[in-house]
């Protein structure tokens, strides 16, 4: 087989690339690229997942942590394995019960579940052969939705949380046995306790006691990205924003809090620290550095220099010397408003107010970031970086009265654990959301070609040695570009918006590119840019194939809700609990068009009438809609009744 045929792990190699060397589909035949089969994951959530081919079989995950093996000659399943994550786990997830894929090493599959177990498959049987708990504290509201990763024997996790307040780690188990290698944490605990390590002692240094942090976890999660350099013999993770949001509500006195939104080198034998990058010091807008790292060597000013390569969210490209974490450069691939740009020593200059410390700030880049999870590849032929941008507009004002879970109106989503320490949109935005895909050159940290797309949150790329670029888009295609200029090349109708990124492989002589397609994510949870909705669905294309596409669903926004009695001055209560509870799944009522989540707004009159029905031990807890009882009483359903409502009235094109 030629080097390639398979797509091995998670970033293609261990250096994360996503750049398959096939070149069978060229920029001149790519226009012959059809449907060899379609596969059906039986799913109505996100799909994140990067599909992984090795010997004739993909192995690829739905919502819910659930794997399927296919035969990629054929495109039947060979066995699916579901962990039966329990459903009342998805109110833990801040976005969506989504799963970025397995590893698989050794004839053994590994995926890790939503509620937080390492599960080992066969490969060939689909039999689980072990499962470890990855869960320090199951008083926690902890996910893990990240894709496992394997390096040197050992299978490495890590999770997320800290939208919720949950201290980050990752944890690295024998892959043969199971056995707990490593642990290694991203922020301190409780100071009046020993630390774990000196890396702790040395990370609590950055953090105000008063503020109490360990209280709310401190955050740090990691959830996505891990890369791994065989010759320095170091591994790279990138960290989570700091829980909650808010700066001053975690650690008053100010502080970088380490090792919160920073790129972080361990020893992967040991899971000893080796040294950091912080790109967002003193965190305070959920600026993640959790997405993909890519390692490669580039000349920069004349010298070969290693690298690791980084597009975070807070709409920053970095270039970092991954032999000791030097900063070389960073330069915004977005228009940003909270940092004029880094100085010489890699320190962000801030934009004064953008705290949100005195007075509300639309960020941009906002929460949703920049540059999210979604998949960067990195070809050393074109040496061009390709990555989804984006803005999704979003205020942020700092929040005085927040307490660690203690719950009060009006504080996003704290009525299911969430501790944001941070209001959001208590003015609405002026900044403007757009997505886009660029192509950035990390050299002359300059965009050398981008495309603009219909909305934000567009899948991940995939760049070839046939120098072509795909990704799906919001509004459900896949597209091929020339990886030099961007032409657009070719093009196929999705079943639904894609999120996740492609794969390229070879079997039998013939390259095949695959792509796990299913609309959700965050953003994806309430907002749409498509109509068209069929189940998560993996498509495979290659040069001369002819399978029909499947028939595509498409789905009718009802009329607004309407039609219920309710009583106004209801409204302004019930705006509070909605935003407590509800809003960051089913988004603003008659505002947004509903993702993966219905929007309320256009549901039935029926429904909202007998709302209690739904939120009290409901039909969807089966689904992952949380069981309220004990948590809202019969007035405040009635109160968020009336938000529903008013709010579809107020909307309502007036006669
Ligand atoms: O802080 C965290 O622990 C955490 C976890 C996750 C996750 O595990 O999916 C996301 C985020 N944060 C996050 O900030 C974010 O924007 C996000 C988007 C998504 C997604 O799958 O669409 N997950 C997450
Ligand atoms: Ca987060």
């Amino acid at each position: 087989a030629s080097p390639g045929a398979e797509w091995r792990s998670h970033g293609f190699d261990d250096a994360g690339t996503r750049f398959s060397p096939l070149k069978q589909i060229t920029p001149a035949n790519v226009k012959d690229l059809g449907l060899v089969w379609s596969y059906d994951l039986e799913s109505t959530r996100g799909v994140e997942a990067t599909p992984i081919v090795v010997d004739g079989v993909m192995y690829v995950t739905a919502p819910w942590s659930v794997v399927h093996a296919i035969d990629v000659r054929s495109g039947r399943r060979l066995w699916t394995y579901d962990p039966e994550v329990p459903r009342a786990h998805a109110k833990n997830a801040c976005c969506d019960v989504v799963n970025r894929g397995v590893a698989v090493h050794k004839g053994v599959v590994y995926v890790a579940s939503l509620d937080g177990r390492l599960v080992a498959i066969d490969a060939a049987s689909g039999k689980r052969r072990w499962e470890q708990d990855t869960i320090i504290d199951r008083a926690r509201p902890y996910t893990v939705t990240g894709a496992p990763r394997v390096f040197k024997d050992k299978v490495i996790i890590g999770n997320g949380g800290a939208e919720y307040g949950v201290r980050g780690y990752i944890t690295a188990y024998d892959a043969d046995s199971g056995r707990q290698a490593w642990r290694w944490f991203a922020v301190p605990g409780d100071p009046s306790q020993p630390f774990e390590d000196e890396s702790m002692a040395k990370a609590a240094k950055t953090w105000d006691p008063s503020g109490r942090y360990w209280e709310a976890g401190g955050g740090g999660t990691m959830w996505n990205s891990m890369v791994f350099d065989p010759e320095l013999n170091l591994m790279y993770v990138g960290t989570g924003n700091a829980s909650p949001w808010s700066h001053r509500q975690r650690s008053p006195g100010g502080g970088d809090n380490l090792y919160t939104a920073s790129i972080v080198a361990l020893d992967p034998d040991t899971g000893k620290y080796v040294w950091h990058y912080q790109e967002t010091p003193g965190d305070n807008w959920d600026y993640t550095s959790t997405q993909d790292l890519i390692l490669a060597d580039l000349r920069i000013d004349g010298k070969l220099r290693k690298v690791v390569m980084h597009a975070p969210k807070n709409g920053f490209f970095f270039v970092v010397d991954r032999t000791n974490g030097a900063f070389i450069s960073a330069k915004n691939f977005v228009p940003v408003n909270w940092a004029k740009g880094y100085d010489r020593n890699g320190r962000p200059i801030e934009m004064p107010g953008a705290r949100a410390v005195e007075e509300p700030f639309d960020a941009v880049p906002g929460p949703f970031g920049a540059h999210n999870w979604h998949s960067m590849s990195f070809s050393p032929q074109t040496g061009l970086a390709y990555f989804p941008a984006q803005n999704v507009p979003l205020v942020l004002a700092e929040d005085k009265t927040w307490r660690h879970n203690q719950a009060q109106a009006g504080q996003p989503m704290a009525g299911i654990g969430w501790n944001l320490g941070m209001q959001v949109n208590s003015r609405a935005p002026t900044s403007q959301p757009f997505g886009r895909l660029i192509a950035w050159d990390p050299v002359k940290q300059k965009e050398v070609w981008r495309k603009e797309h219909v909305s934000p949150w567009n899948g991940g790329t995939l760049v070839t040695a046939g120098n072509l670029v795909f990704q799906g888009t919001a509004d459900a295609r896949l597209i091929a570009y020339d990886a030099r200029d961007g032409k657009e090349l070719w093009s196929s109708p999705m079943g639904t918006g894609v999120i996740a990124a492609p794969v390229s492989y070879e079997v039998d002589g013939r390259q095949y590119v695959s792509i796990a397609v299913g609309w959700g994510g965050v953003y994806g949870q309430t907002q749409r840019a498509t109509e068209r909705n069929i189940p998560g669905t993996v498509y495979t294309f290659a040069l001369g194939g002819k399978a029909p596409l499947p028939e595509f669903a498409h789905r009718q926004l009802n009329a607004l809700v309407g039609g219920v009695a309710y009583d106004p001055a209801d409204v302004a209560a019930g705006t509070a609990l909605y935003v407590s509870n509800c809003v960051f799944c089913h988004g603003v009522p008659g505002v947004d068009k509903g993702g993966n989540l219905p929007n309320l707004g256009y549901s039935a009159p029926e429904t909202i009438e007998h709302l209690e029905r739904f939120v009290f031990k409901g039909p969807y807890m089966a689904r992952g809609m949380p069981d309220f009882s004990g948590h809202l009483s019969d007035e405040d359903v009635r109160k968020i009744k009336a938000f529903i409502l008013g709010t579809a009235d107020a909307v309502r094109p007036k006669k």
